[in-house]
This record gives structure tokens, sequence and C-alpha cells, in this order.
């Protein structure tokens, strides 16, 4: 999957690209952005959730086609989100840029979520409001050029969460003193969810590093387990996505009980 997922950024890549050739590129975001790692670590002590905008994926299909952003974005905001991950990918996720704009209106900080492996969409990412842009490690065939977006992303002052799913992509994302490791419970070839990656991999986690599981959670037992172990936050997207009280079901998961 991930070549095909890579493919599928060909076009938009060719448009940023013109853009920037007749110099059409628009202008960095000028206003204020929330810090997506100081928003996890000023409340380390409840369970953080990053929630994620996803109406459809590569394994599922349609999640929630109908879903509307602002509708759903302000459940997460009351319900206790600490930040949201958009998902800008139009084949396979039903996701757009745009919603990145539109995001920001909520005040909580942005993670681009997308396949990001060339300078121009670290580029692009930096002219909207996302503060923080996934970088996946196993995308890079060349970790040099990992390193080079890793390092580019901190100058466009976005913050690197840096995805992997086994302990040779962890030993590269430390190599570049990685801040933000996100450990994907789901592989991104077979697309097949794996808590236990969660699990295996947190051994290496050293101070000052913050620490998010990704994919595959529902339920609040599973993220205090973690959380004990020493992950700092957890995103989910589809379990939230599918819910009709989407306020009400984030609450349980962050306060836990009958709130
Ligand atoms: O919907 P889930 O199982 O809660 O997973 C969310 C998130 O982890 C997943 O969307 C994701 C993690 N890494 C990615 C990389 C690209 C696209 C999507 C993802």
């Amino acid at each position: 999957m991930l070549n095909k997922f890579k493919k599928s950024k060909l076009k938009e890549i060719k448009i940023l690209v013109d853009l920037k050739f007749h110099n059409k590129f628009p202008p960095e975001w000028g206003k204020n952005k929330e810090s997506f790692s100081k928003a996890i670590s000023n409340s380390l002590d409840k369970i953080n959730i990053i929630a994620e905008f996803k109406k459809a994926s590569p394994s599922l299909g349609n999640i929630n086609s109908k879903a509307d952003l602002e509708n759903v974005l302000v459940f997460y905001k009351e319900g206790g989100a600490i930040a949201f991950s958009i998902l800008t990918e139009e084949n396979y996720f039903a996701g757009k840029i745009d919603f990145l704009y539109r995001a920001a209106l909520f005040g909580l900080p942005i993670l681009r979520k997308d396949f990001i492996f060339h300078p121009l969409q670290v580029e692009i990412t930096a002219t909207t409001p996302a503060s923080a842009v996934l970088l996946i490690v196993r995308l890079f065939e060349d970790m040099s050029d990992f390193e080079r977006l890793y390092f580019y992303s901190l100058e466009k002052k976005l913050e690197p969460v840096v995805e992997v799913f086994s302990e040779k992509d962890l030993e590269i994302a430390k190599r570049v003193g990685a801040k933000i490791i996100q450990v994907n419970n789901r592989d991104l070839n077979s697309l097949k969810v794996n808590l236990e990656t969660s699990y295996n991999l947190i051994k290496y986690k050293e101070d000052n590093e913050i620490w998010i599981s990704a994919s595959g959670l529902s339920k609040r037992s599973v993220l205090v387990d973690l959380k004990n172990i020493g992950y700092d936050a957890f995103l989910i997207g589809t379990y939230l996505m599918k819910q009709e009280k989407i306020c009400l079901t984030l609450r349980n998961l962050v306060y836990g009980g009958n709130n």
C-alpha cells in the first residue's frame, strides 16, 4: 500500500512544483499557531486524545462520508480532545487541504495527516494553520531524504510527528533526534492492526520525548494501560467518527465513567 499512497501524491506535487516555478506559492501562515507538543506536555495527568477527522480509509472504505467537519470538530473540542489530526489525503481518505483552514477556527493545535515526502509538501503545510506535520519513516527509501525533510519541517516551524512501526524505524527517528514519536499500530502495508506494536516499542522511550500511540484504539482501559507504560497521548479516528454521540463518547474516554 505504501507505494500506492506515494503514487497518489505525485499529481499534487507536480502542481506544487508548477506553483513554485511560476512564483505563485502562497505566503506562510501569518497568524499564531497552537503548539502541538505543548498541548500534550501541559496536561500529562489526563488521557490526552488527539481526535482525527477521517471520512474514509483504505481498510474500511467509507467511515462517515456525510460527516461535516465543523459539526465533528465542535464535539471533539467539547469532548476534551487536546488536538486535532486532520487527514488531507484525497484519494483514499476523502481528505482536503482546505480542512486545515476550517479547523483553525476551533483554536486547537492541528496535525496534518498525509503522505509527505517532498519538500514542497512541507512548504505548503507551512502556509496552512497546521502546527505539526506527519512524517512516516517508511515512506522514505533513502534515509538522508527523511533527515532532510525532518530538518526542513523544523526550519518551516512545523513540529514533525515521526511515525514508526518497528525498531528499525525507531532507530532512524532517534538518529535525527525526533522529539515526537508516533507508534502506528496499523502496518501501512498490510493495513492490519496489532496493539503489541505499542507495547513492544515503549521500552525505547527516553526523557524529553513525547510518545503517541495511534490506530485501532477504542477502549478507555487500553488507553489507561498504555498511559501507565509511558504513552503521553492517543490518536483516535475511526471509533470517534462512527459514533452517534461523539462528545459523550470522547468524554468517557478522557475522563472515564459516567460523564
Ligand atoms: O482510525 P484509527 O484506527 O483510530 O487510526 C487513526 C490514525 O492512527 C490513522 O488514521 C493513521 C495513522 N497513521 C497514518 C498515516 C497515514 C494515514 C492515516 C494514518
